[in-house]
Protein backbone atom coordinates (compact mmCIF):
# COMPACT_ATOMS: atom_id res chain seq x y z
CA UNK A 1 0.00 0.00 0.00
CA UNK A 2 1.39 3.31 -1.19
CA UNK A 3 -0.72 5.91 1.65
CA UNK A 4 -3.61 5.43 4.13
CA UNK A 5 -6.28 7.86 4.35
CA UNK A 6 -7.37 8.12 8.08
CA UNK A 7 -9.98 9.97 8.52
CA UNK A 8 -11.35 12.76 11.09
CA UNK A 9 -11.73 10.84 14.75
CA UNK A 10 -13.08 11.94 17.35
CA UNK A 11 -14.19 8.81 19.85
CA UNK A 12 -11.09 6.69 21.13
CA UNK A 13 -11.64 4.06 23.40
CA UNK A 14 -10.87 0.70 24.01
CA UNK A 15 -8.39 -1.65 25.66
CA UNK A 16 -4.91 -2.85 23.43
CA UNK A 17 -2.78 -6.03 24.14
CA UNK A 18 0.60 -5.13 23.35
CA UNK A 19 3.36 -6.66 21.29
CA UNK A 20 6.66 -7.74 22.55
CA UNK A 21 9.02 -4.93 23.55
CA UNK A 22 11.63 -4.80 20.94
CA UNK A 23 14.26 -4.33 22.97
CA UNK A 24 13.58 -7.24 25.39
CA UNK A 25 13.17 -9.62 22.53
CA UNK A 26 16.31 -8.82 20.88
CA UNK A 27 18.21 -8.87 24.15
CA UNK A 28 17.09 -12.17 25.77
CA UNK A 29 17.14 -14.23 21.84
CA UNK A 30 20.50 -12.97 21.52
CA UNK A 31 21.60 -14.19 25.52
CA UNK A 32 19.15 -17.24 24.93
CA UNK A 33 21.24 -18.34 22.25
CA UNK A 34 24.44 -17.73 23.76
CA UNK A 35 23.86 -19.07 27.41
CA UNK A 36 24.23 -22.91 28.29
CA UNK A 37 21.02 -24.51 28.24
CA UNK A 38 17.78 -24.39 26.70
CA UNK A 39 15.20 -20.94 26.66
CA UNK A 40 11.56 -20.88 26.34
CA UNK A 41 10.63 -17.53 25.54
CA UNK A 42 7.04 -16.31 25.54
CA UNK A 43 5.28 -13.21 23.94
CA UNK A 44 7.92 -12.55 21.57
CA UNK A 45 7.82 -9.32 19.38
CA UNK A 46 7.00 -10.33 15.70
CA UNK A 47 8.33 -8.24 13.44
CA UNK A 48 11.01 -7.16 10.82
CA UNK A 49 13.84 -6.02 13.79
CA UNK A 50 13.31 -9.81 15.45
CA UNK A 51 12.79 -11.45 12.47
CA UNK A 52 16.58 -10.38 11.16
CA UNK A 53 17.83 -11.44 14.45
CA UNK A 54 15.71 -14.51 14.58
CA UNK A 55 17.10 -15.07 10.93
CA UNK A 56 21.04 -14.42 12.11
CA UNK A 57 21.08 -16.79 14.77
CA UNK A 58 19.49 -19.54 13.15
CA UNK A 59 22.50 -18.91 10.49
CA UNK A 60 24.82 -18.91 13.39
CA UNK A 61 23.74 -22.49 13.98
CA UNK A 62 21.55 -21.78 16.77
CA UNK A 63 18.69 -24.22 17.02
CA UNK A 64 15.61 -21.81 17.24
CA UNK A 65 12.16 -23.15 17.36
CA UNK A 66 8.58 -21.40 17.13
CA UNK A 67 6.69 -23.47 19.61
CA UNK A 68 3.41 -21.36 19.01
CA UNK A 69 2.84 -18.08 17.64
CA UNK A 70 4.60 -15.86 19.66
CA UNK A 71 6.95 -18.83 21.71
CA UNK A 72 10.36 -20.04 20.52
CA UNK A 73 12.31 -22.46 22.19
CA UNK A 74 16.47 -21.95 21.73
CA UNK A 75 18.73 -23.92 22.32
CA UNK A 76 21.49 -22.31 23.69
CA UNK A 77 25.56 -22.67 22.00
CA UNK A 78 27.23 -22.30 25.37
CA UNK A 79 29.23 -19.92 23.63
CA UNK A 80 30.53 -20.35 20.75
CA UNK A 81 28.12 -20.03 17.15
CA UNK A 82 28.34 -23.34 15.57
CA UNK A 83 29.01 -21.89 12.20
CA UNK A 84 32.23 -19.52 11.70
CA UNK A 85 31.96 -18.05 8.57
CA UNK A 86 28.60 -16.37 7.43
CA UNK A 87 26.78 -12.99 5.87
CA UNK A 88 24.58 -11.80 7.69
CA UNK A 89 22.07 -9.33 6.74
CA UNK A 90 20.12 -6.85 9.46
CA UNK A 91 18.07 -4.42 7.94
CA UNK A 92 17.83 -1.27 10.11
CA UNK A 93 18.03 -3.27 13.36
CA UNK A 94 19.70 -1.47 15.28
CA UNK A 95 18.99 -3.87 18.51
CA UNK A 96 20.72 -6.87 16.04
CA UNK A 97 23.15 -5.46 14.50
CA UNK A 98 25.53 -3.38 17.63
CA UNK A 99 25.01 -6.51 19.77
CA UNK A 100 25.78 -9.17 17.57
CA UNK A 101 29.08 -7.25 15.60
CA UNK A 102 30.03 -7.19 19.40
CA UNK A 103 29.73 -10.65 20.34
CA UNK A 104 31.07 -12.56 16.77
CA UNK A 105 33.82 -10.13 16.93
CA UNK A 106 34.99 -12.20 19.89
CA UNK A 107 34.85 -15.60 18.34
CA UNK A 108 36.63 -17.68 16.03
CA UNK A 109 34.97 -16.38 12.43
CA UNK A 110 34.52 -15.19 9.43
CA UNK A 111 31.62 -13.10 9.67
CA UNK A 112 30.28 -10.43 7.53
CA UNK A 113 27.13 -7.95 8.46
CA UNK A 114 24.92 -5.44 6.51
CA UNK A 115 22.20 -3.91 6.73
CA UNK A 116 19.03 -1.05 4.44
CA UNK A 117 21.10 1.56 2.83
CA UNK A 118 20.13 3.88 6.32
CA UNK A 119 21.55 1.36 8.00
CA UNK A 120 24.34 1.77 6.40
CA UNK A 121 24.93 5.96 7.21
CA UNK A 122 24.46 4.57 11.14
CA UNK A 123 27.18 5.34 12.45
CA UNK A 124 29.27 2.46 14.74
CA UNK A 125 32.82 3.98 15.26
CA UNK A 126 32.66 4.10 19.02
CA UNK A 127 31.69 0.44 19.03
CA UNK A 128 34.45 -0.91 16.83
CA UNK A 129 37.18 1.32 17.89
CA UNK A 130 36.30 -0.51 22.00
CA UNK A 131 36.26 -3.74 20.43
CA UNK A 132 39.42 -2.85 18.53
CA UNK A 133 41.36 -2.26 21.99
CA UNK A 134 40.36 -5.55 23.04
CA UNK A 135 41.71 -7.54 20.10
CA UNK A 136 38.85 -7.30 17.74
CA UNK A 137 39.61 -7.74 13.86
CA UNK A 138 36.79 -5.33 12.31
CA UNK A 139 37.55 -4.26 8.88
CA UNK A 140 35.02 -0.97 6.75
CA UNK A 141 33.84 -2.72 3.91
CA UNK A 142 31.76 0.44 3.05
CA UNK A 143 32.39 3.87 4.46
CA UNK A 144 35.16 4.19 7.35
CA UNK A 145 32.59 4.17 10.41
CA UNK A 146 30.10 2.62 9.22
CA UNK A 147 28.53 -0.85 7.79
CA UNK A 148 28.92 -3.19 5.98
CA UNK A 149 31.57 -4.31 7.89
CA UNK A 150 33.85 -7.43 8.10
CA UNK A 151 35.32 -9.47 11.31
CA UNK A 152 37.50 -11.57 11.17
CA UNK A 153 38.94 -13.98 13.84
CA UNK A 154 39.72 -12.62 17.38
CA UNK A 155 43.28 -12.06 18.11
CA UNK A 156 42.95 -10.85 22.03
CA UNK A 157 45.58 -8.00 22.61
CA UNK A 158 45.12 -8.51 26.39
CA UNK A 159 47.45 -11.40 28.07
CA UNK A 160 46.51 -10.57 31.66
CA UNK A 161 43.17 -11.59 33.30
CA UNK A 162 40.96 -8.36 33.10
CA UNK A 163 39.63 -6.43 29.92
CA UNK A 164 39.57 -3.29 30.15
CA UNK A 165 37.94 -0.87 27.41
CA UNK A 166 36.65 2.46 26.85
CA UNK A 167 33.40 3.10 24.84
CA UNK A 168 31.64 6.70 24.00
CA UNK A 169 28.09 6.77 25.21
CA UNK A 170 27.23 9.65 23.34
CA UNK A 171 26.43 8.85 20.23
CA UNK A 172 24.02 5.82 21.14
CA UNK A 173 23.69 3.64 24.31
CA UNK A 174 23.64 0.66 21.79
CA UNK A 175 27.44 0.06 21.79
CA UNK A 176 27.92 -0.19 25.35
CA UNK A 177 24.92 -2.29 25.58
CA UNK A 178 27.11 -4.24 22.56
CA UNK A 179 29.80 -4.79 25.11
CA UNK A 180 28.35 -5.27 27.98
CA UNK A 181 26.37 -8.57 26.28
CA UNK A 182 29.39 -9.68 24.55
CA UNK A 183 32.29 -9.29 27.21
CA UNK A 184 31.34 -12.24 29.98
CA UNK A 185 31.85 -14.50 26.87
CA UNK A 186 35.64 -13.77 27.35
CA UNK A 187 35.35 -15.42 30.87
CA UNK A 188 37.62 -12.42 32.17
CA UNK A 189 37.06 -9.92 34.23
CA UNK A 190 35.78 -6.77 32.44
CA UNK A 191 35.87 -3.06 33.23
CA UNK A 192 34.05 -0.50 30.63
CA UNK A 193 34.93 2.74 30.78
CA UNK A 194 31.86 5.18 29.25
CA UNK A 195 33.67 8.14 27.84
CA UNK A 196 31.34 11.56 27.14
CA UNK A 197 27.60 11.72 28.70
CA UNK A 198 25.95 8.20 28.71
CA UNK A 199 22.74 9.11 26.77
CA UNK A 200 19.43 7.10 26.98
CA UNK A 201 20.51 5.64 29.76
CA UNK A 202 17.43 3.26 30.61
CA UNK A 203 18.50 1.02 27.81
CA UNK A 204 21.31 0.20 29.91
CA UNK A 205 19.81 -0.51 32.92
CA UNK A 206 17.45 -2.91 30.43
CA UNK A 207 20.47 -4.48 29.59
CA UNK A 208 21.74 -5.13 32.95
CA UNK A 209 18.44 -6.42 34.03
CA UNK A 210 18.23 -8.96 30.76
CA UNK A 211 21.64 -10.29 31.81
CA UNK A 212 20.92 -10.80 35.12
CA UNK A 213 17.82 -13.24 34.27
CA UNK A 214 20.71 -15.22 32.36
CA UNK A 215 23.13 -15.09 35.52
CA UNK A 216 25.70 -12.18 35.04
CA UNK A 217 25.57 -9.73 37.29
CA UNK A 218 27.16 -6.30 36.43
CA UNK A 219 28.46 -3.30 39.07
CA UNK A 220 28.64 -0.18 38.08
CA UNK A 221 29.87 3.10 39.42
CA UNK A 222 27.23 5.94 38.60
CA UNK A 223 26.61 5.31 35.09
CA UNK A 224 30.56 5.53 34.29
CA UNK A 225 31.97 2.14 34.93
CA UNK A 226 31.16 -1.13 34.45
CA UNK A 227 32.60 -4.28 36.00
CA UNK A 228 31.66 -7.31 34.88
CA UNK A 229 33.07 -10.04 37.56
CA UNK A 230 35.61 -13.05 35.99
CA UNK A 231 34.05 -16.91 35.36
CA UNK A 232 30.36 -15.38 35.08
CA UNK A 233 28.45 -17.76 32.29
CA UNK A 234 25.11 -16.86 30.48
CA UNK A 235 22.61 -19.38 32.14
CA UNK A 236 19.77 -20.08 30.67
CA UNK A 237 16.61 -19.50 33.47
CA UNK A 238 14.61 -21.64 31.44
CA UNK A 239 11.41 -19.68 30.34
CA UNK A 240 11.14 -16.09 30.31
CA UNK A 241 8.38 -13.63 29.15
CA UNK A 242 8.77 -10.50 27.05
CA UNK A 243 6.84 -7.44 28.31
CA UNK A 244 4.56 -5.37 25.91
CA UNK A 245 6.30 -2.79 24.06
CA UNK A 246 6.57 0.80 26.21
CA UNK A 247 7.18 2.75 23.00
CA UNK A 248 4.49 1.16 21.07
CA UNK A 249 1.98 2.24 23.91
CA UNK A 250 2.90 5.59 23.79
CA UNK A 251 0.90 6.15 20.71
CA UNK A 252 -2.20 4.18 22.26
CA UNK A 253 -1.75 6.53 25.52
CA UNK A 254 -1.64 9.62 23.12
CA UNK A 255 -4.80 8.92 21.59
CA UNK A 256 -6.46 8.44 24.71
CA UNK A 257 -4.82 11.89 26.23
CA UNK A 258 -5.97 13.36 23.15
CA UNK A 259 -9.03 12.03 22.00
CA UNK A 260 -11.31 11.68 25.51
CA UNK A 261 -10.52 8.23 26.11
CA UNK A 262 -10.09 6.21 28.48
CA UNK A 263 -7.74 3.93 26.23
CA UNK A 264 -6.07 0.93 28.16
CA UNK A 265 -2.65 -0.62 27.23
CA UNK A 266 -2.04 -3.72 29.12
CA UNK A 267 1.18 -6.01 29.28
CA UNK A 268 3.32 -3.06 30.38
CA UNK A 269 2.78 -1.01 33.84
CA UNK A 270 4.28 0.66 36.84
CA UNK A 271 6.42 -2.39 37.52
CA UNK A 272 8.30 -2.08 34.05
CA UNK A 273 11.88 -2.29 33.30
CA UNK A 274 11.49 -0.06 30.49
CA UNK A 275 12.92 3.15 30.60
CA UNK A 276 9.59 4.44 28.27
CA UNK A 277 6.55 3.72 30.80
CA UNK A 278 8.09 7.00 31.84
CA UNK A 279 6.35 8.52 28.75
CA UNK A 280 3.05 8.49 30.90
CA UNK A 281 4.67 11.04 33.20
CA UNK A 282 5.08 12.88 30.65
CA UNK A 283 1.83 12.32 29.23
CA UNK A 284 0.10 13.18 32.88
CA UNK A 285 2.37 16.49 33.53
CA UNK A 286 0.75 17.64 30.15
CA UNK A 287 -2.38 17.30 31.88
CA UNK A 288 -3.84 13.62 30.73
CA UNK A 289 -5.46 11.59 33.60
CA UNK A 290 -3.45 8.41 33.99
CA UNK A 291 -4.00 5.65 36.24
CA UNK A 292 -1.54 2.02 36.35
CA UNK A 293 -1.55 -1.30 37.63
CA UNK A 294 1.75 -3.81 37.44
CA UNK A 295 0.99 -4.77 33.63
CA UNK A 296 -1.52 -1.97 32.50
CA UNK A 297 -1.39 1.94 32.10
CA UNK A 298 -4.85 3.96 31.22
CA UNK A 299 -5.04 7.27 29.72
CA UNK A 300 -7.95 9.63 29.10
CA UNK A 301 -8.05 13.65 28.80
CA UNK A 302 -7.79 16.38 31.63
CA UNK A 303 -10.35 19.01 32.02
CA UNK A 304 -10.44 21.06 29.26
CA UNK A 305 -9.20 24.97 29.82
CA UNK A 306 -10.95 28.24 28.66
CA UNK A 307 -9.50 27.67 25.23
CA UNK A 308 -10.92 24.17 25.09
CA UNK A 309 -7.84 22.65 25.27
CA UNK A 310 -7.38 19.23 27.17
CA UNK A 311 -3.64 19.73 26.88
CA UNK A 312 -1.18 22.04 28.26
CA UNK A 313 2.65 22.36 26.27
CA UNK A 314 5.68 20.74 28.01
CA UNK A 315 9.41 21.90 28.39
CA UNK A 316 11.18 18.33 28.72
CA UNK A 317 14.84 16.97 28.64
CA UNK A 318 13.70 13.60 27.17
CA UNK A 319 16.90 12.12 26.91
CA UNK A 320 15.68 9.37 28.97
CA UNK A 321 12.87 8.47 26.42
CA UNK A 322 14.38 9.40 22.57
CA UNK A 323 12.16 7.51 21.33
CA UNK A 324 8.60 7.66 23.08
CA UNK A 325 9.24 11.72 22.91
CA UNK A 326 8.73 11.38 19.30
CA UNK A 327 5.01 10.98 20.27
CA UNK A 328 5.19 13.70 22.67
CA UNK A 329 6.42 15.89 19.76
CA UNK A 330 3.09 15.25 18.16
CA UNK A 331 0.60 15.66 20.70
CA UNK A 332 2.10 19.36 21.11
CA UNK A 333 -0.01 20.05 18.07
CA UNK A 334 -2.92 20.06 20.49
CA UNK A 335 -1.91 21.48 23.43
CA UNK A 336 -2.21 24.90 24.49
CA UNK A 337 1.00 26.27 23.95
CA UNK A 338 4.75 26.01 23.26
CA UNK A 339 6.61 22.29 23.37
CA UNK A 340 10.36 22.39 23.75
CA UNK A 341 11.63 18.28 23.42
CA UNK A 342 15.23 18.94 24.73
CA UNK A 343 18.44 16.28 24.51
CA UNK A 344 17.29 14.70 21.16
CA UNK A 345 20.20 15.19 19.60
CA UNK A 346 20.85 11.10 18.57
CA UNK A 347 17.83 11.23 16.82
CA UNK A 348 19.33 12.20 13.68
CA UNK A 349 20.88 8.87 13.85
CA UNK A 350 18.33 6.75 13.97
CA UNK A 351 16.04 5.52 11.37
CA UNK A 352 15.83 8.95 9.57
CA UNK A 353 17.26 12.30 10.71
CA UNK A 354 14.21 12.04 12.72
CA UNK A 355 14.52 16.13 14.25
CA UNK A 356 14.70 16.97 10.32
CA UNK A 357 11.61 14.85 9.47
CA UNK A 358 9.81 15.47 12.17
CA UNK A 359 9.74 19.33 11.51
CA UNK A 360 8.89 19.06 8.28
CA UNK A 361 5.77 16.90 8.57
CA UNK A 362 4.73 18.72 12.06
CA UNK A 363 4.69 21.68 9.71
CA UNK A 364 2.64 20.13 6.93
CA UNK A 365 -0.18 20.19 9.54
CA UNK A 366 0.19 24.16 10.45
CA UNK A 367 2.33 24.12 13.14
CA UNK A 368 5.45 26.35 13.51
CA UNK A 369 8.83 24.53 14.44
CA UNK A 370 12.28 25.38 15.56
CA UNK A 371 14.60 23.11 14.73
CA UNK A 372 17.50 23.13 16.74
CA UNK A 373 20.97 20.58 16.70
CA UNK A 374 19.17 19.03 19.69
CA UNK A 375 15.73 20.25 20.16
CA UNK A 376 12.19 20.87 18.79
CA UNK A 377 10.17 23.70 19.65
CA UNK A 378 6.62 23.24 18.40
CA UNK A 379 4.09 26.07 18.30
CA UNK A 380 0.87 24.44 17.53
CA UNK A 381 -1.59 25.84 14.68
CA UNK A 382 -3.75 28.25 16.09
CA UNK A 383 -7.16 27.15 14.27
CA UNK A 384 -6.89 23.63 14.73
CA UNK A 385 -4.66 21.15 12.09
CA UNK A 386 -4.43 21.49 8.35
CA UNK A 387 -6.84 19.15 7.01
CA UNK A 388 -5.61 16.48 4.36
CA UNK A 389 -2.06 16.89 5.00
CA UNK A 390 0.20 14.49 3.42
CA UNK A 391 2.87 12.99 5.92
CA UNK A 392 5.97 11.53 4.02
CA UNK A 393 7.60 8.38 6.48
CA UNK A 394 11.16 8.15 5.20
CA UNK A 395 10.85 4.23 5.93
CA UNK A 396 10.52 5.56 9.95
CA UNK A 397 8.02 3.52 11.88
CA UNK A 398 7.62 5.25 14.29
CA UNK A 399 6.77 8.66 11.81
CA UNK A 400 4.45 6.53 10.83
CA UNK A 401 2.86 5.83 14.08
CA UNK A 402 3.22 9.39 15.64
CA UNK A 403 1.76 11.15 13.02
CA UNK A 404 -1.29 8.81 12.64
CA UNK A 405 -2.82 10.64 16.22
CA UNK A 406 -3.21 13.55 13.93
CA UNK A 407 -6.42 12.25 12.65
CA UNK A 408 -7.43 12.95 15.86
CA UNK A 409 -7.23 16.95 14.88
CA UNK A 410 -7.90 16.57 10.79
CA UNK A 411 -8.03 13.96 8.07
CA UNK A 412 -4.57 12.97 6.97
CA UNK A 413 -2.82 10.80 5.07
CA UNK A 414 0.15 8.66 6.06
CA UNK A 415 2.39 7.76 3.12
CA UNK A 416 3.85 3.94 3.18
CA UNK A 417 2.27 3.18 5.90
CA UNK A 418 3.65 -0.73 5.98
CA UNK A 419 7.56 0.55 7.56
CA UNK A 420 5.39 0.10 10.65
CA UNK A 421 6.69 -3.36 10.39
CA UNK A 422 10.13 -2.57 12.12
CA UNK A 423 8.81 -2.80 15.38
CA UNK A 424 4.42 -2.88 14.76
CA UNK A 425 3.54 -5.14 11.38
CA UNK A 426 -0.50 -4.44 12.48
CA UNK A 427 -0.39 -1.16 14.23
CA UNK A 428 -3.01 0.22 11.86
CA UNK A 429 -5.75 -2.57 12.47
CA UNK A 430 -4.84 -2.20 16.20
CA UNK A 431 -5.36 1.35 16.32
CA UNK A 432 -8.79 1.30 14.30
CA UNK A 433 -10.08 -1.20 16.78
CA UNK A 434 -10.21 1.74 18.80
CA UNK A 435 -10.05 4.99 16.92
CA UNK A 436 -14.25 5.45 15.75
CA UNK A 437 -14.39 8.34 12.94
CA UNK A 438 -16.76 11.19 13.31
CA UNK A 439 -19.92 10.32 12.12
CA UNK A 440 -21.74 13.21 10.23
O1 LIG B 1 19.06 -0.43 23.30
C1 LIG B 1 17.94 -0.33 22.78
O2 LIG B 1 17.10 -1.26 22.79
C2 LIG B 1 17.57 0.96 22.17
C3 LIG B 1 18.25 2.11 22.50
C4 LIG B 1 17.87 3.43 21.98
O3 LIG B 1 18.86 3.84 21.05
P1 LIG B 1 20.08 4.88 21.41
O4 LIG B 1 20.84 4.31 22.53
O5 LIG B 1 20.84 4.90 20.11
O6 LIG B 1 19.42 6.17 21.76
C5 LIG B 1 16.51 3.42 21.30
O7 LIG B 1 16.33 4.58 20.53
C6 LIG B 1 16.34 2.21 20.41
O8 LIG B 1 15.07 2.20 19.80
C7 LIG B 1 16.42 0.95 21.23
C1 LIG C 1 15.92 3.83 17.05
C2 LIG C 1 15.17 2.76 16.88
O1 LIG C 1 15.60 1.55 16.46
P1 LIG C 1 17.01 0.80 16.49
O2 LIG C 1 16.83 -0.31 17.47
O3 LIG C 1 17.20 0.31 15.11
O4 LIG C 1 18.06 1.77 16.93
C3 LIG C 1 13.71 2.82 17.14
O5 LIG C 1 13.06 1.75 17.18
O6 LIG C 1 13.15 3.92 17.31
Amino acid sequence: MKWLDLPLAKKVQGTIRLPGSKSISNRILLLAALAQGTTQIHDLLASDDTGHMLDALAQLGVMVTQTEKNNYRICGINGTFPVTDADLFLGNAGTAFRPLVAVLSLMHGHYRLSGVPRMHERPIADLVDALRQLGSNINYLGNPGFPPLEIKPFSPHIIGDTHAVRVKGNVSSQFLTALLMALPLSGKKSIIEVTGTLISQPYIELTLAQMQHFGVLVEHTNWRQFVIPTQQKYRSPGHLSVEGDASSASYFLAAGAIGNGPVKVEGVGCNSVQGDVRFAAALEQMGAKISMGENWIEASSGNKDVNGKFLHAIDLDCNHIPDAAMTLAVIALFADGVTMLRNIASWRLKETDRLAAMSTELRKLGASVEEGADYLRITPPIHGLTPHATIDTYDDHRMAMCFSLACLGAPVRINDPQCVAKTFPDYFERLSQLVHPEIK
